[in-house]
Order: C-alpha cells, then sequence, then structure tokens
C-alpha cells in the first residue's frame, strides 16, 4: 500500500483538468522517464491528476507525482483495447494507480470475462475504476457493473457515436442527464475554451490529452494551418 491508496479521486478532480500523458508504439517520447517529466510538467502547470499508460510509465511517475494517478494499459488499437482483461487491471494498481481507467463498452473482453470482475478487482486492490464509453448504453452497462466514474473517451471510436471535431458535448450531456455517477470529458478537447465548455456541460472533470501532451500532432496543426494560408497566398 502506497500513501496514494483509497485517495479520495473523485473529490480531488472535481472541476478540474485531468492531462493524459501517452506516448504511442514507435513514437520518439514512448519511454518511461520522458512521459514521467511530462506528467511532472503537466502538474507543474495545474494538472490535479494524471492520466497515463503502460505499467512501467505509472512506475516511473508514482514517486515524481503526488496526485491522482489514472493508469490503464492499452494492447493493440482493435475492439477493446484499453486495459481489456482482469490483469491488467490489477497490474495497474500494483504500479500505483489510483484509479484504473478501462473500457466500458458492451463488447466482448478478450479474457472471455465480464466487465464486472475487472471492476471488482479493482476496487478489491484499493482503487476506484473510471469507465471509458462510446455511447450511452456503455454508460449504463458500466454503471450497473459498479463503475465509480464514467468517461467520454470512446465517443467516435467505437462506431456508435460521430467523430465530432471537438469533445462530444451532445454525448456528454446524454451521459450527465442519464447516470448518477460523475461523467468525465475525455477526447478530442482541443483548447481551453472546449474543456470549459464540458464542464458548463456538466463534467465532473475534464481529461486532455494530445492537445497537451503530442507535440507531434500539434506541430502538425500549426503546419497545416500554415500551409493553407500559404496555399491561399498563391
Ligand atoms: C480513443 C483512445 O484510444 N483514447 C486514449 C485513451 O487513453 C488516448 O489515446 C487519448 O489521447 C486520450 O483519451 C485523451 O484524448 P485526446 O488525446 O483526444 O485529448
Amino acid at each position: 500500500m502506497t500513501a496514494h491508496r483509497q485517495r479520495d479521486v473523485l473529490a480531488e478532480v472535481e472541476g478540474q483538468l485531468v492531462v493524459s500523458c501517452q506516448a504511442y508504439p514507435g513514437e520518439p517520447m514512448r519511454a518511461p522517464a520522458i512521459m514521467a517529466a511530462v506528467a511532472l510538467a503537466v502538474v507543474q502547470g495545474g494538472a490535479r491528476a494524471v492520466r497515463a499508460q503502460g505499467i512501467e510509465d505509472l512506475r516511473a511517475m508514482r514517486p515524481l507525482i503526488d496526485v491522482p494517478l489514472i493508469g490503464l494499459v492499452k494492447r493493440g488499437s482493435d475492439g477493446v483495447f484499453i486495459t481489456p482483461t482482469v490483469q491488467d487491471a490489477v497490474d495497474c494498481v500494483a504500479a500505483g494507480a489510483d484509479m484504473v481507467a478501462l473500457d466500458g463498452t458492451l463488447r466482448d473482453r478478450p479474457d472471455g470475462r465480464p466487465l464486472r470482475e475487472s471492476i471488482e478487482a479493482i476496487h478489491r486492490a484499493g482503487a476506484l475504476v473510471m469507465a471509458d464509453c462510446g455511447g450511452l448504453r456503455d454508460a449504463e452497462y458500466s454503471v450497473a457493473a459498479g463503475a465509480d466514474c464514467v468517461g467520454t473517451t470512446l465517443a467516435g471510436y467505437t462506431g456508435e457515436r460521430p467523430v465530432t471535431l471537438g469533445p462530444d458535448l451532445e454525448l456528454l450531456e446524454q451521459l450527465v442527464s442519464s447516470v448518477d455517477i460523475p461523467v468525465i470529458a475525455e477526447g478530442r478537447v482541443r483548447n481551453p475554451e472546449d474543456a470549459a465548455a464540458c464542464l458548463a456541460a456538466g463534467a465532473h472533470a475534464v481529461v486532455v490529452g494530445t492537445a497537451i501532451t503530442h507535440p507531434t500532432r500539434i506541430t502538425k496543426a500549426f503546419v497545416e494551418r500554415l500551409r493553407a494560408t500559404t496555399a491561399d497566398r498563391v
């Protein structure tokens, strides 16, 4: 047990910014020491929790930051890939996660076990559960399975919802009015205005990843915008 175990993560993040610090396979920043430095940097900027992927990254971050750590393990990019198995979920807690983010969709899980089993295992290990959902039915399923909060993380990625340019505010509002546990906004939050709109729509907290911690994609957005300007000139 670390000092961080069983802290009231949901109270700590209420109305606040959570930053997702992830580098993807093959990317230059995909190294635990680098992602731990990114986590420290966002905490210095005021992030009230860090969401992170991978057991090694969680282990590297844990001693450096004293805000809650929301852990997950990604396996591939098809079907259920966010903390897909009971073992992955338990491993996240052992690596220092105060809350575990997992796929909260109705889809079959690769270990053949129901969502409820992962949630119960996480609770037994002393952490909370954020269920990443793609739509309203997923959120209702996750609530029934015992999740502590739901996220709009998978909106636009499961076929249930369109891919919105910014956050899926329509889904967010639907979830806020339909489920009786906190709803976390996550996915395509592009700027501070988007984040504020999420809170105004009733989000308990807002998770931002790419717009803060993914320099390649941020750079591309600038480059594309400049390219459009240059094209206008000729
Ligand atoms: C769909 C999926 O795999 N989402 C992942 C979940 O952990 C991350 O790749 C996202 O970066 C994260 O959800 C934050 O979203 P955004 O980067 O759009 O701010």
